[in-house]
């Protein structure tokens, strides 16, 4: 399961939760350790005092107490009555007044010495032990009183002498310390109280009298011991003297914990040493403030749960509206400009979402525009191929969802380039919307989609069309084609060629019936249809075609073209005179490719002038090989409709005279009757220019195209070549024999040579020799071969003979 967001460290919330609690913390255990410090610095303080205190109360109970002895003992040292014992030596009486006087103030022992501190009388046995601390005392000039060690007993001593009136003798008297003493002490301070004194041999430390239990002696001996170590070791002053003990509660003592102890010494130097420790429990000092603390930590508890509560709840105010605006960040990411970009708040975060929100519709507007940019064709506002495919890939879904036929038809204009190059761009683009006008105008239905696909190529969807309606709108859109379009002064007549594919029958891939239909188009223009509907046969050449065309870019940088060469044959000597320089292609997988099968694509593609630019300069090579001695050859190469609209041809062409040492009276270029009449008056331009520097030209396929003689007559044309398809049947049809008869009676006319092409047989080569053709090619003579077979040939060459044979009486008339 996923932590909520204030528990996952990366997130804000987490940050500002985990900020807010942290800095609580910290301000709280700071505070809480200072008060902690505090209350134990102060209640040293305050215990330090207490113990002070109570040092001088016991001090004051001790000066009381040996304040009595002393009254008392003086008081027996003027009696009459006693120092008159004293001088009778009256030992019983001595002992008997010692004893009632001590009685009186409850002395524990009473002793009596003379000067010489001689025992005289005492009321305990055992007395003598007193003697060398009396002496001491006597004779010490500052000493009024003393702790003594009688039997292991704490005794407060204190000695008077009797005078009559020099010293006759001592009064001793003492108090035994007892522990009520200490209890006293102990209820009238709260301070505990224990007398501990150094003895036995080797001396060691024992507790005497104490207000804490017998059973914690020991370690409070020890620890005792324990601080006063520390306390030398550290070099304190007797002013400093407190030290801090810590009894377990093992013994079941009633003072346990840390305790504050202070010394006060009550022995004399170089005399067993006996000290009162004064102790306070600290514990028990700081108690009060202790709850106070544990009232404070519950507190910080308290506010700890009440700030993680309101700091989650600050978090969540600040991350949700940063997560909103993430989400509409990461929407407009995914390029959804629609829902509008939330600002609910007036704060930083309100002017952060109100600029997200004017970036949204800035983007939003941008992207409209991008987007009608990209699907939009700028020149005519139609949709373009984009668009198209778009649409048309709606139009497949939807009409198959209905299980209904959809059509895509293709238009593409013909001369368009032609009248570009003429009139100017801009004449162009104002024909295009024209046409783009007229084709909206034709799609009637309200569902019909125009676009312009680029160039001259237009395209138009017809949801819910079979083939009979998209070839009815086809016909309809071909007529309206016919009328001539008028722009400023100009009238262009602009045909097109249309094709026609449908859903499902063609296919039901939006591409697949673009290109099919796109297939069709260019078979309607390549066989001047008009209208053309797809059929599967126009794919397979075409596929192959396809894949040649895009292989085809690189055959001339891969070095795949092959220049073959056809001879031409002098009818009338059976002389070589030249040949016609025809392409091949080497393909690396397909072996030989005909031209037929590439050349058409070449054309469509405009790769025809690179392989004509070829073809021409490996002929020019050739022609400077063959004509380095022997006599003149011509070669003859093939210009296609895009090499005669081209206006640098010429310029190409004289380049090669110069590069190539060129004599251009040696190469014919041949041209189709169809490739000028695509646009006549160019190429009339085109051919002055050449036929201006000396290149023969020669009109090729003779017969199929419908040229008129008048035209033909001013071309500057030196040679025509009679199409094969009327050389091929003039043997059999009399018909075709007229046709090639009239024609080269005409060319004869009009002074041009005649060359008669396919000529596959003797009987074709007699008749046309016998018609005064002027030159053959055909099979007859030669299949067009490898350019370097061809001067082996011509050596090898000799005219045929033909005497033998027979022509039929009817073609032999026609020769007459
Ligand atoms: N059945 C038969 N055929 C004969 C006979 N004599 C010649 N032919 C063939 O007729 C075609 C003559 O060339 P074309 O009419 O210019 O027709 C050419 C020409 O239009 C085009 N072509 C060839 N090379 C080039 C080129 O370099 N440039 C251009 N633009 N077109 C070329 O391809 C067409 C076909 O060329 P090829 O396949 O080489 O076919 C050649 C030739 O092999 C014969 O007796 N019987």
């Amino acid at each position: 399961m996923p932590l909520p967001a204030f528990m996952t460290p990366k997130r804000l919330q987490f940050r500002i939760v985990a900020l807010f609690l942290g800095l609580l913390l910290v301000v709280q255990l700071a505070s809480l350790l200072l008060i902690g410090n505090s209350i134990s610095v102060n209640a040293r303080s305050a215990v330090n005092a207490e113990l002070r205190t109570a040092e001088r109360v016991f001090e004051h109970l001790l000066a009381q107490n040996a304040g009595r002895l002393t009254d008392a003992a003086r008081l027996l040292a003027s009696d009459f009555g006693f120092r008159a014992a004293v001088a009778s030596n009256d030992g019983e009486t001595l002992a008997s007044a010692l004893a009632n006087q001590g009685d009186r103030i409850g002395a524990s022992l009473a002793v009596f010495t003379d000067a010489r501190f001689n025992l005289k009388a005492a009321t305990h046995d055992g007395a003598e032990r007193f003697l060398p601390t009396l002496r001491q005392l006597a004779t010490a000039p500052d000493a009024t009183q003393r702790l003594v060690l009688l039997d292991g007993e704490p005794y407060q001593l204190v000695a008077v002498p009797v005078k009559a009136p020099l010293t006759i003798g001592w009064v001793a008297m003492g108090f035994r310390i007892e522990a009520s003493l200490l209890q006293e002490m102990q209820q009238l301070s709260s301070i505990d109280v224990a007398l501990l004194t150094q003895r036995g041999s080797p001396p060691r430390w024992d507790v005497l009298q104490s207000t804490l239990d017998p059973a914690a002696s020991p370690q409070l001996v020890e620890q005792w011991l324990l601080a006063r170590e520390t306390q030398a070791t550290h070099q304190m002053s007797q002013k400093e003297r407190h030290a801090t003990l810590t009894l377990t509660d093992d013994g079941g003592s009633r003072l346990s914990g840390h305790l504050l102890a202070r010394d006060m010494p009550l022995g004399r130097e170089g005399e067993p040493q006996t000290v009162a420790v004064l102790m306070r429990s600290l514990d028990e000092a700081t108690a009060p403030y202790r709850r106070l603390q544990w009232i404070l930590l519950a507190f910080t508890l308290v506010a700890i749960a009440v700030f993680a509560v309101v700091s989650v709840y600050t978090a969540r105010r600040i991350t949700t509206p940063l997560k909103t605006l993430a989400g509409s960040a990461r929407r407009l990411g995914q390029g959804d400009y629609e829902q509008a970009v939330p600002a609910r708040t007036d704060d930083e975060i309100g002017e952060l979402a109100q600029a997200f929100e004017t970036m949204r519709l800035a983007v939003r507007e941008r992207e409209g525009e991008v987007r009608r940019l990209a699907f939009e064709d700028g020149l005519t506002q139609l949709p373009n191929r984009e668009q198209f495919r778009a649409d048309l890939r709606a139009a497949i879904q939807h009409a198959q969802a209905r299980n209904e036929p959809c059509a895509v038809l293709m238009l593409d204009l013909d001369r368009f380039k032609h009248v570009n190059d003429v009139l100017g761009h801009r004449f162009g683009d104002r024909l295009l919307q024209e046409v783009a006008k007229r084709l909206t105008q034709e799609a009637r239905r309200s569902n019909d989609v125009v676009a312009r696909l680029g160039g001259d190529e237009f395209a138009m969807l017809m949801p819910s069309a079979d083939i009979a309606l998209a070839l009815g709108i086809a016909q309809r859109i071909q007529r309206a084609f016919e009328r001539p379009i008028s722009l400023d002064d100009h009238t262009v007549d602009l045909g097109a060629g249309i094709g026609i594919a449908c859903c499902p029958a063609h296919g039901v891939e939006a591409d697949t019936l673009v290109s099919r239909a796109e297939l069709a188009m260019y078979a309607a223009k390549q066989h001047q249809l008009g209208v053309k509907v797809y059929d599967a046969a126009l794919d397979m050449s075409s596929d192959e075609s396809l894949s040649l065309l895009s292989e085809l870019r690189t055959a001339v940088d891969r070095d795949q073209l092959r220049l073959y060469l056809q001879p031409k044959i002098s009818l009338a000597t059976g002389a070589v005179l030249g040949a016609e320089a025809l392409v091949r292609w080497q393909h690396p997988q397909r072996g030989l490719v005909p031209p037929g099968k590439f050349i058409p694509f070449a054309e469509q593609t405009g790769f025809i002038r690179v392989l004509t630019g070829w073809m021409i300069e490996r002929s020019a090579m050739v022609l400077r090989q063959m004509n380095a001695g022997a006599p003149a050859l011509k070669i003859s190469v093939n210009l296609s409709t895009r090499d005669l609209l081209d206006q640098d041809l010429p310029a190409k062409m004289q380049r090669l005279i110069d590069t190539l040492a060129l004599n251009p009276g040696s190469m014919c270029l041949e041209i189709t009757e169809s490739a000028i009449m695509d646009d006549p008056q160019r190429a009339l331009q085109t051919l002055e220019r050449l036929h201006a520097m000396g290149f023969k030209l020669s009109i090729d396929d003779f017969g199929t195209g419908y040229s008129s003689l008048a035209y033909l007559k001013r071309l500057p044309v030196d040679e025509l070549k009679i199409d094969q398809s009327f050389v091929f049947n003039m043997e059999r049809d009399l018909d075709d024999a007229k046709i090639v008869r009239s024609t080269i009676d005409l060319a004869h006319n009009l002074g041009l040579n005649v060359v008669a092409e396919g000529i596959e047989t003797a009987k074709a080569w007699k008749l046309l020799q016998a018609l005064g053709c002027d030159e053959a090619q055909g099979y007859f003579v030669a299949k067009p071969m490898p350019e370097a077979l061809f001067a082996d040939w011509i050596r090898d060459w000799t005219a045929p003979q033909v005497q033998a044979v027979r022509l039929d009486t009817d073609f032999s008339r026609l020769a007459l």
